[in-house]
Formats: C-alpha cells, structure tokens, sequence
C-alpha cells in the first residue's frame, strides 16, 4: 500500500503539472482514511514535498496538505498539529518568497481557526500568534475554509463495571471501549461494530449500543 502512496505523491506534485491533480490528490486522501498508510509517513511525505526547492513543487505539496487536513480528520489533525510540524510551516513562512510563503500563512491561520475549541492543538495557535507578533501579512480568513470537521475521537474512559449493565470487570469479564463515545463496556453491551467517518473511522469499529443506534438512527423525523 505504501508504494501505492509514494507513486500518488509523485503525481500529485510534479513539477510538470499546470494545475494540481485532484484525482491523485483523492486517491491519497483516501489512503490516509483507510489507513493503507501510516500518517505520519504520509505527513513525511508530503513535508519533503513542501521543502523542495521547486515553489510548483511546494505549492502542490501545499494544497495537497490543506485537502488531507480538510478530508483526513482527527488522526491526520494530532500530527499536522505538533510542534515539530508547525515549527516546520513557521520555517517555511519566514524563509520562502511567495506564492509559498503566503499560501504557508494562510494555512496556519484557517487551521488556527478551525482548531480554537482543540487546546491539544495549541500548536498551531501559538505559530499563528507568534508569526503575526513578528509582522508577518496574513491574508483574510475565509471562514468557509475553516469549516471542516475537527472533531477528535474521544479518549477512553476506564472503569472497574461496565458502563450500560455495570457488571463487574474480571479476567474472563474483560473490559471492551467504544470509540465513539470513549466509554468502558463489557462484551454484551459493546458487541456491535460500524464506521464513523466524522472521527475518521472509515473501517468497521467497536462501538456501544447506544452510540450504535445514534449512528444508524433512521432519522424518523
Ligand atoms: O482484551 P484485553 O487484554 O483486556 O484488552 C482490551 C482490549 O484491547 C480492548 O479492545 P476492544 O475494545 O477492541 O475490545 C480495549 O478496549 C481495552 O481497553 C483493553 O483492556
Ligand atoms: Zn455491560
Ligand atoms: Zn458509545
């Protein structure tokens, strides 16, 4: 799979393209999501393509970031969101002319937004503030581009009972999460499975049975 990603990152930032290829772009956003590979070689990936020296180059490896953030969710938004990574786009901002250099800022300022309720994603808040400290021009936030999903699975509870039928956890009665609402439940009340794209589960996962009925409510409205 991962030569699969390696080739779409090839494509999708060639230096002879005229125009970024969305279906490349798709097909490594879909890779990220299906977990086929890892996200933080992904995000490696696409760092090595945003630091190339060519600004076509860098430019494509630019929005092709913007779209795995926009499209990846919460697991692809923990490492976009590290200091390592924002110290890397703060580098990027003070060092490269643009249309990088302004395509760099306007990053860190729509993820600054659409991060603000996320303190685990200080990060990105803190380059945000710092670059505007030092002077840098940022260009007007369009909110719209801020309004994608940065939900964050929940962390997992622990407890000594199941959360529903509050049975006792022993060594036959093991202890089972749902990743949706990050609650402890015995294997009875957690024995169905479904996907949760808003979290950025796109593969079947443990879920409780009201977290269950919540995803597959039949919307009788
Ligand atoms: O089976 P164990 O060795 O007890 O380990 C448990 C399983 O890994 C559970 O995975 P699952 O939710 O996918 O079942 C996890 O939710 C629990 O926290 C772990 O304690
Ligand atoms: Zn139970
Ligand atoms: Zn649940």
């Amino acid at each position: 799979m991962g030569g699969n990603f390696n080739r779409y990152l090839e494509k999708a930032t060639s230096q002879l393209l005229l125009e970024p290829d969305w279906d490349s772009v798709l097909q490594i956003v879909d890779s990220i999501r299906m977990g086929d590979v890892q996200v933080k070689t992904a995000l490696l990936g696409i760092k090595k393509k945003i630091g190339s020296e060519n600004p076509h180059v860098a430019m494509f490896a630019l929005q092709l970031l913007e779209a795995c953030v926009k499209n990846c969710a919460s697991t692809f938004h923990s490492e976009v969101a590290t200091k390592e990574f924002m110290e890397f786009m703060k580098d990027q901002a003070k060092t490269r002319p643009d249309p990088v250099k302004e395509k760099v800022l306007e990053l860190i300022q729509t993820w600054s937004h659409a991060f603000r309720n996320e303190p685990s994603y200080k990060a990105v808040e803190d380059t945000f503030h710092l670059l505007k400290m030092e002077g840098h021009k940022f260009p007007t936030l369009k909110e719209a581009d801020a309004m994608f999903d940065a939900e964050k699975a929940p962390s997992w509870k622990d407890a000594e009972t199941c959360t529903r039928c509050r049975v006792q956890f022993t060594v036959v009665q093991r202890k089972h999460h749902c990743r949706n609402c990050g609650e402890i439940f015995c294997k009875n009340c957690s024995s169905k499975t479904s996907t949760i794209p808003k979290l950025g589960f796109e593969r079947q996962v443990r879920v409780c049975d009201s977290c269950y009925d919540k995803l597959h409510k039949t919307g009788s409205s």
